[in-house]
């Protein structure tokens, strides 16, 4: 069933990313460069909308569907139509947050599940959130939502990235009994083939396309259900919840890293910047390629810490304040980088290759 589920979500993809790329030319679903958005020339935004079909063509074709799958679907249509909406006319921020927020609602009425059961986060007991449950679930919810439509600013990082977390979830998924969102998993892993060698233009694709926010939000909003899914099924849980922290940690880290810089700097955290990680990375001179993958591999970095100390079983406690150690270690590491000159990081790596250079050539002629 899983193959099946796998080859049939890769080749809905791959289909609807040729038949969308006509109509985006005709209904201007287009990206065109100005101001912050430096790449080169209109791109076709239909990437969300290709997974999506091929996503939902696999799910309704392959796997066993019941009322949590039918209401995931649903609220996923939802968040991608609001998303070709907003990357087709800039919806307002009010309109976007308020449409997510009633679609996270339908989300938890619908599946019956919310995050209530924190575990012992803290080492002084469960937490079990009660009634401020769905309150929190909206805020959790929002969060990963936009912290993974803020990572979609260079070719294939958000792709990459998302790939990393849907991989640990098949990882954890398949160690415990829960087939669907197994095979929601690997389904979103198939779609995000095509996908990804459409973004970075490798063969046989000749055109780049983007994600758009319809995409970046459907893989957010994915990603919180399966997340809520693995963390809060009442007979039995695929993972504890801080667990779930560990495979989203970048995408996270690198919002609320966003925010508190925009705060204090009174500026809006809901105003568009190029402050985001990989844009300083490419401000240090770092090509996009090398950006893209430095960041990947952060995320399979923190992703495996999540999966290893799961399988560990290591005190929840510690997880989490490990998590928010190494969330203090990202501030401190990336803050420099703020204020750092300039392509700094290249003539840095120029500088370390020359003196290599020069000290290969004095090991093997010595002094004289
Ligand atoms: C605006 C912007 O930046 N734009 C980008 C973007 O451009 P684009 O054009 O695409 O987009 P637009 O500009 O059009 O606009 C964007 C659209 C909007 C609608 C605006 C939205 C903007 C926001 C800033 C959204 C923020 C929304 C929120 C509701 C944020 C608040 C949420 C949180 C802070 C919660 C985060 C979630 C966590 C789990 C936090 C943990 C993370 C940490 C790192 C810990 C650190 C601790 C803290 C200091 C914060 C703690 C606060 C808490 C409340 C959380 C405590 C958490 C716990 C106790 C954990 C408990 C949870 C569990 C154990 C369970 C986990 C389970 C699950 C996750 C399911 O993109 C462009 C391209 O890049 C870019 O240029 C542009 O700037
Ligand atoms: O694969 C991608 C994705 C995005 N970009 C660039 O980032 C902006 C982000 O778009 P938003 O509308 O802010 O979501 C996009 O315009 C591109 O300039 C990219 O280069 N590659
Ligand atoms: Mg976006």
């Amino acid at each position: 069933m899983l193959i099946l589920s796998l080859i049939t979500s890769l080749c809905a993809t791959w289909i609807a990313l040729h038949l969308l790329k006509p109509v985006a030319h005709r209904a201007h679903l287009l990206d065109i460069p100005q101001g912050r958005k430096q790449h080169v020339g209109a791109v076709p935004l239909i990437g969300g909308m290709s997974i999506f079909i091929g996503v939902a063509t696999a799910v309704v074709l392959i796997l066993p569907t019941d009322a949590a799958v039918t209401t995931w679907l649903l609220c996923a249509l939802g968040i991608v139509l609001l998303g070709v909406a907003d990357d087709a006319e800039d919806l307002s921020v009010k309109l976007r947050i308020s449409m997510q927020i009633l679609l996270t609602l339908a989300l938890c009425i619908g599946t019956g599940l919310s995050l209530e059961n924190l575990g012992n986060l803290l080492g002084l007991g469960n937490i079990d959130l009660g009634v401020f449950s769905y309150p929190f679930t909206i805020l959790i919810v929002l969060g990963v939502i936009n912290a993974f439509n803020m990572i979609d600013g260079i070719d294939g990082l958000l792709g990459s990235v998302a790939m990393v977390t849907f991989l640990s979830l098949v990882i954890l998924f398949s160690l415990s009994t829960h087939p669907t969102e197994l095979g929601v998993s690997v389904i979103f892993i198939a779609a995000l083939i095509p996908y990804l060698l459409n973004n970075l233009v490798l063969p046989p694709f000749k055109q780049k396309i983007f994600m758009g926010d319809a995409g970046s939000m459907l893989i957010g909003l994915s990603i919180s259900w399966l997340l809520i899914e693995g963390t809060q099924d009442p007979i039995h849980t695929a993972f504890r919840p801080v667990t779930a922290l560990w495979l989203i940690a970048l995408p996270l880290m690198d919002m609320v890293r966003v925010i508190l810089v925009r705060l204090r700097s009174r500026r809006s955290p809901f105003a568009a910047g190029r402050d985001h990680l990989h844009h300083l990375l490419l401000e240090l001179g770092m090509s996009k390629s090398a950006t893209m993958l430095t960041m990947a591999a952060i995320a399979l970095v923190f992703s495996s810490i999540g999966i290893i100390t799961e399988q560990l079983q290591t005190s929840e406690s510690y997880m989490f304040y490990g998590f928010l150690l190494t969330f203090l270690a990202y501030l401190l590491t990336v803050s420099p980088l703020v204020k750092a000159e300039k392509g700094s990081l290249q003539r840095w790596m120029e500088e370390k290759s020359l003196t290599q250079t020069a000290r290969k050539i004095l090991a093997k002629y010595g002094n004289n």
